[in-house]
C-alpha cells in the first residue's frame, strides 16, 4: 500500500479551516483552528488507522458542533499515514513541527505502539501532549519516559485479568505463549508471564519468532500445547495458524488447541487472502477454531447510559458503519487515504471497525482537555487562551497535562479518565469467536475495576461458550496411568495350583516323616527329602506373592525363589553326590563321614548361605522396590480425547538388579552344571530303593532345560504382565511339581509295591557300604515269616529297612505245636545312645519273657530267636517237645565289609529248616555268639580280594549257623549249607565276584 503524500495531507488539512458537518445544519461559529497531528496506520502490519480515522473525523464533527466545548475553536486533524512504521511516524510528526504555517497543539496516535513510543517522546520534547487511541505497549505506561503521553486503549497487560478469569473458569493451569519478536510483544510477554505465574498459572513454554513461526509451532506441537496465548500482529497470526495447519494436516493437534489471539485484530483477519501466509481463509479458520479474545471495552453496555454527546453507545456501535461513515465523511478524507478505504472495506465495514470507538473517545478526551485548559487559562486571566500555544511552552504543556489528567467524561466506553500513568483502564471483555460469519464474536464475560485498591470483578457466562468437541478442552493431555493388573481369574487359578502343589508337598512330607523307617523311604535319605519338600513349599509360596508388588514382597520373592532352589536342588545334588561317591567315584575310599546326612546338610547349608549372602547384599546395596514401567499409550479414541492412557505394569526393580540377578544366575548355574555332571555320572545307577539318581537326573535335566528357557521367556515378556505372570507362575509350578513328583512318586510306588511283596528276612542292617553305616539299619519280619518258618525248606529274610522290626509270626501250625508268641510285634531298634554298646547290640525283643526271646542288632546282623516250646523249627514237622529249647540264630555279616558295589545292601539270607539247634541253653551274649560261630571264623582270614574296580573287599567274618542263601538285588545268589565244607572261601569269593559283575 502506497504511503500517502504527507504534504498533500497537510495541504488538505490547511484547507479544512472550517469543519463541515455532515448535515451542515448549524453553521459553526468556531473560527480558530486547533491543529492536531493525526498519526494513523492506514497500511502496514496493522492498518487499523482506516477505522480510527473515520471515528476521529466523526468525533471532530461532533465536537466542533458543540458550542460549549472549545468555544471559538475548532479541531482540525492533520492526518498522516504512518504505515505502522517508526520512520514514517517520525517523518510525519517532524513535518508538522517544522511546518511554519501552523502550530499543532496536540498529537493523536499512533496506531502501532512502536510508532507511538517514538513519536510520544518527540511530542513531549516539543511540548505537546500525545494521545493514542490504540497503542497497547506496556512500555508506554512508563510516565517518566512518556510524561506527556495518554492513551485510550488500555495497555495489553491489563487484559490479563480477563485471561485469568477465562483460565480459572476453564480450569486451565498450564498455558503456552507464542509471540512475535517485536519489542511491544516481548515486553508484554514478560509481564504476562509474571502475572499468570502469580495467579498460579504455569507458563509451560514461550516461543518467540521473527518471521516464520514454523519452528515455534513444531515445538508447541511437540509439547502438546493446548492453551496457547498468541501475541503478534494479525499478519503473523495468520502465518502462525497456517504453520499449524501445515504441520498438522489432519488436525489431530490443532483441533485440541484453544487459542487466545489479541482482540485488536480485524474481525475478519482470518479471511484475508494473505499470500504471505500461504493458506486459505478456510484453513486458517480450521486452525483457530473458536478462539478467545480478551479486549478492553470499547462500547459501554450500561443501560440508559449516554455519552457526553448524548449518544447511546450501543446504538452508536450499531449505527457505526464504516461504509456509511466513509460516505458521510468522504469530503474530509484526504485523497491519498481513499485507496486504503477501497482496499480494506469488507462486508460493508472498514478494517478494524470494532476498535473505532477508541479513536472517537480519544478525540473527545483531547477536546475535553483542551477545553479544560482553555477554562484554566481564561480563569487565570489569560485572554489569549489556546492561541498562546507554541512549541516548547512548558507552562502550557503542564496546564494541558494536568487538564488531560483530570479529564472525566462519559465516553463510548463508559466513564472516561486516565490513571496516573496516562493509561485508560476500561472494563475488560471476554469474547469467543464463533467461527461462522453469522455470529462472529460472542461476549462471554466482563471484568470491571472496583474499589480503590484496583480490584477486578470478573464474570463469565460459560453457557455461551461453544466447544467443537462438545467438551471443555483441557490444558494438557492428562496422563492416566493404567496399571495392568493380573487377571483375577488367572491369578486365582495359579493360587489354586500353588495350593494344590503345597498340599502335595505337605502330603509328601507327612509320608516321608511317617515312613522314614520304611526301607524304601529310608534308603533315599528322608531328611534330605524333607529339605527338598521344604524347598518345594517355599517355591510354591512364590506364586502367592508374585502379583503383590510391595517393597517387602519384592525382596521376599527373590528370597523365596532362590532359597527354594538352594534347598531343593542343593539337597538333590547332595544326594546325587552321595550316590556318585558310593557307586562311581573310583576305588579310593573316601572319608565316610562325608557321606553322612549331616555332611550333606552342610552342602545344602553352604549353598543357602552363599545365596543368602548375595540376596542380603542386594537388599542392602540396592533394595528392590515396586516400580511402574510404561508399556505404551493407548491410541486416542477421538481427536478431542484429552486423556492419554498409559498402560503400566509393576515390577520389582533396583539399581543393580541386573548385576545381582546375573550373580545369582551364575551361582545357580555352577550348581546346575555340577548337578548335571553328577546326574550324567550316575545315570546308569539303577538302584531304585537306595538312590533316586535316575529321577534326580530327570529333575536336573528339567531345570537345565526349563531354567534358561524360563529366564529368557520371563525376561522377554516383562512388558506383557499377564503373559509374564502366567509364564513365571507356570514355570515355578511346573519345575516344582515335576521335581517333587519325580523324587517322591517312584518312592510311593515302590513303597506300595514293597508292602505287597512277601520278601522276608532281608538282612543287612549292619552292612557297611563304603563306610556308609546303617544304610539299612532296621530289621523287620513280615507276615510271610510265619509261612516260611513253619513250612519245610522254608526260608526267610529279615527286612532291615524299618526302624522297627515288625514281627508277625505265628507258630501255631499243627507241625509246630507249642510255639506261641505274639503276632505283629514291633521291636524298636537299639539306637539309643544312652544304652551301652552291648545293650545296643542286643536288645531284647518284646516277646513274652517266659517263652520267647529275640535279639537283634543294628551293628551286628545278629538275630537270635529262641523258643523253649519247640526244639527247632526244623523239627516242626516232627514231634514237638516242650522240654527242649530251640534257638534259631541268623547271624550274618557280622561287622562285615562287603564290596561297595550296589546290590549288597539288599542281600537276602534265607534260613532253612536245617538250622541246627543251638546247644547253648542260655541266651547268648555277643561273645558267646562269636564263640559259637567259631567254625566260620576261618573265613575272616580270607585274603584280601579286589573287585573289578580294584576296590578292596574284605570280609572279616561270616558267621552262619544255618544254610544261607545270599541273594543280591541283581539276582545273584549264593547259597551255603550248613556243611562247612561247602562254605568255602572260594565260594564266597565267587559270590563276591559275581555280584560285582
Ligand atoms: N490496537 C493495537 C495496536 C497495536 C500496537 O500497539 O502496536
Amino acid at each position: 500500500v502506497e504511503a500517502p503524500d504527507v504534504t498533500m495531507a497537510t495541504e488538505a488539512a490547511k484547507d479544512s479551516t472550517t469543519w463541515r458537518s455532515s448535515d451542515h445544519s448549524s453553521p459553526s461559529t468556531k473560527n480558530t483552528v486547533l491543529n492536531i497531528i493525526g498519526l494513523f496506520a492506514m497500511s502496514g502490519r496493522y492498518p487499523a488507522g482506516i477505522a480510527y480515522f473515520l471515528a476521529t473525523l466523526l468525533a471532530v464533527e461532533h465536537i466542533n458542533k458543540r458550542e460549549d466545548i472549545l468555544p471559538g475553536y475548532k479541531l482540525q486533524i492533520n492526518a498522516h499515514n504512518t504505515n505502522c512504521d517508526v520512520s514514517r511516524g517520525l517523518d510525519a510528526i517532524y513535518k508538522e513541527f517544522y511546518d511554519k504555517n501552523k502550530t499543532s497543539i496536540m498529537t493523536l496516535g499512533g496506531t502501532c505502539s512502536p510508532v507511538t513510543e517514538v513519536t510520544a517522546q518527540v511530542s513531549n520534547q516539543w511540548g505537546l501532549l500525545q494521545v493514542s487511541y490504540s497503542s497497547l505497549s506496556p512500555f508506554l505506561s512508563n510516565s517518566e519516559i512518556f510524561p506527556s503521553f495518554f492513551r485510550v486503549m488500555t495497555p495489553e497487560h491489563n487484559l490479563t485479568h480477563g485471561r485469568l478469569k477465562l483460565c480459572k473458569e476453564m480450569g486451565w493451569k498450564k498455558v503456552h505463549i507464542i509471540y512475535e519478536n517485536y519489542n511491544v510483544f516481548s515486553m508484554l510477554n514478560e509481564i504476562l508471564k509474571q502475572d499468570l505465574k502469580q495467579e498460579g498459572i504455569d507458563v509451560a513454554n514461550q516461543e518467540m519468532f521473527t518471521n516464520d513461526p514454523e519452528e515455534s509451532v513444531i515445538n508447541l506441537k511437540k509439547k502438546d500445547a493446548r492453551i496457547i496465548i498468541a501475541n503478534m500482529y494479525e499478519g503473523k497470526g495468520r502465518k502462525l495458524a497456517c504453520s499449524a495447519y501445515n504441520n498438522d494436516k489432519d488436525g489431530t493437534w490443532y483441533k485440541k488447541v484453544v487459542w487466545l489471539f489479541p482482540s485488536f485484530y480485524d474481525r475478519h483477519w482470518m479471511d484475508v487472502n494473505d499470500t504471505a501466509c500461504g493458506c486459505t481463509p478456510e484453513q486458517i479458520r480450521q486452525v483457530i477454531g473458536r478462539y478467545f479474545a480478551v479486549s478492553s471495552q470499547t462500547i459501554c453496555k450500561q443501560i440508559d447510559y449516554l455519552t457526553e454527546n448524548g449518544l447511546n453507545p450501543t446504538q452508536f456501535k450499531e449505527e457505526f458503519s464504516g461504509t456509511r461513515l466513509y460516505n458521510m465523511l468522504k469530503s474530509e478524507i484526504p485523497k491519498e487515504f481513499e485507496d486504503y478505504y477501497q482496499t480494506f472495506f469488507s462486508d460493508g465495514s472498514v478494517y478494524n471497525e470494532h476498535r473505532a470507538p477508541e479513536a472517537y473517545d480519544a478525540v473527545w478526551a483531547i477536546a475535553m482537555a483542551l477545553n479544560n485548559t482553555l477554562t484554566n487559562l481564561t480563569e487565570s486571566g489569560d485572554v489569549n487562551g489556546l492561541e498562546n500555544f507554541n512549541y516548547h511552552n512548558e507552562t502550557l504543556l503542564k496546564i494541558m497535562r494536568d487538564s488531560m489528567q483530570k479529564v472525566r467524561f462519559n465516553s463510548l466506553s463508559c466513564e472516561f479518565f486516565f490513571n496516573n500513568n496516562g493509561d485508560r483502564i476500561p472494563g475488560i471483555e471476554i469474547y469467543q469467536f464463533k467461527n461462522d460469519n453469522a455470529s462472529g464474536f460472542e461476549l462471554l464475560g466482563q471484568c470491571h475495576l472496583y474499589g480503590s485498591d484496583g480490584q477486578w470483578n470478573c464474570s463469565l457466562n460459560e453457557s455461551k461458550i461453544v466447544w467443537d468437541s462438545g467438551v471443555r478442552p483441557v490444558d494438557e493431555t492428562k496422563n492416566k496411568n493404567v496399571t495392568k493388573n493380573i487377571d483375577v481369574y488367572m491369578r486365582n487359578g495359579f493360587w489354586i495350583l500353588a495350593s494344590f502343589g503345597m498340599t502335595m508337598s505337605a502330603g509328601l512330607l507327612v509320608f516321608n516323616v511317617c515312613n522314614k523307617c520304611h526301607r524304601i523311604v529310608k534308603m533315599s535319605s528322608p531328611r534330605l527329602n524333607n529339605i527338598i519338600l521344604l524347598g518345594c513349599m517355599i517355591s510354591y509360596s512364590t506364586i502367592y506373592i508374585m502379583d503383590v508388588k510391595e517393597e517387602v514382597t519384592c525382596i521376599l520373592r527373590t528370597f523365596t525363589v532362590i532359597l527354594s532352589f538352594s534347598l531343593s536342588f542343593g539337597a538333590l545334588f547332595a544326594k546325587t553326590w552321595r550316590v556318585y561317591e558310593i557307586f562311581t567315584a573310583g576305588h579310593k575310599v573316601l572319608n565316610t563321614r562325608m557321606l553322612r546326612d549331616s555332611s550333606l546338610f552342610l552342602i545344602v547349608a553352604i549353598l543357602v548361605v552363599i545365596n543368602s549372602s548375595v540376596l542380603v547384599a542386594w537388599m542392602i546395596i540396592s533394595p528392590q522396590m515396586p516400580t511402574f514401567v510404561n508399556i505404551g499409550t493407548t491410541p486416542e479414541a477421538t481427536e478431542h480425547a484429552n486423556t492419554k492412557f498409559t498402560e503400566q505394569y509393576q515390577k520389582c526393580d533396583s539399581k543393580y538388579r541386573a548385576e545381582f540377578i546375573w550373580a545369582l544366575i551364575a551361582i545357580q548355574g555352577v550348581v546346575i552344571i555340577f548337578g548335571t555332571f553328577l546326574a550324567i555320572q550316575t545315570r546308569k545307577v539303577s538302584f531304585p530303593e537306595l538312590n533316586d539318581s535316575k529321577w534326580i537326573a530327570l529333575c536336573i535335566y528339567n531345570v537345565v532345560v526349563l531354567g534358561p528357557v524360563s529366564v529368557f521367556v520371563v525376561m522377554a515378556t516383562e512388558d506383557k504382565p499377564q503373559v509374564n505372570y502366567a509364564l513365571e507362575s507356570s514355570m515355578i509350578f511346573l519345575v516344582t511339581t515335576m521335581t517333587q513328583s519325580l523324587i517322591f512318586f517312584p518312592k510311593i510306588i515302590a513303597f506300595k509295591n514293597h508292602n505287597r511283596s512277601i520278601t522276608v528276612f532281608n538282612v543287612g542292617n549292619n552292612l557297611e557300604l563304603h563306610g556308609l553305616k546303617r544304610v539299612l539299619s532296621c530289621l523287620c519280619m513280615t507276615r510271610s515269616l510265619k509261612r516260611l518258618l513253619v513250612s519245610e525248606n522254608s526260608s526267610g529274610s529279615f527286612d532291615v529297612s524299618q526302624q522297627t522290626m515288625e514281627l508277625d509270626v505265628s507258630f501255631d501250625s499243627s507241625d509246630c505245636v507249642g510255639i506261641k508268641h505274639q503276632n505283629k510285634m514291633k521291636i524298636p531298634l537299639g539306637k539309643s545312645k544312652s544304652l551301652s554298646p552291648e545293650k545296643r547290640i542286643f536288645r531284647k525283643l518284646p516277646f513274652k519273657k517266659s517263652s520267647d526271646e529275640s535279639w537283634m542288632s543294628t551293628s551286628v546282623a545278629h538275630i537270635s530267636y529262641r523258643t523253649k516250646t519247640v526244639q527247632s523249627p526244623v523239627y516242626c514237622s516232627g514231634r514237638a517237645s516242650k522240654e527242649k529249647d530251640v534257638r534259631m540264630r541268623f547271624k550274618v555279616f557280622s561287622n562285615s565289609y562287603l564290596p561297595r558295589s550296589r546290590s549288597d545292601s539288599h542281600l537276602n539270607i534265607n534260613g532253612s529248616e536245617k538250622i541246627a539247634p543251638n546247644v547253648a541253653e542260655n541266651l547268648p551274649d555277643f561273645c558267646e555268639i562269636q564263640t559259637q560261630l567259631k567254625p566260620w571264623r576261618s573265613l575272616s582270614t580270607m585274603p584280601t580280594v579286589y573287585s573289578s574296580l580294584q576296590e578292596k573287599i574284605s570280609l572279616e567274618r561270616i558267621n552262619v549257623l544255618a544254610d544261607l542263601k545270599l541273594t543280591s538285588m541283581l539276582g545273584f545268589k549264593a547259597t551255603w549249607v550248613k556243611d562247612s565244607d561247602k562254605l568255602t572261601q572260594l565260594g564266597i569269593e565267587e559270590f563276591i565276584k559275581r555280584i560285582k559283575i
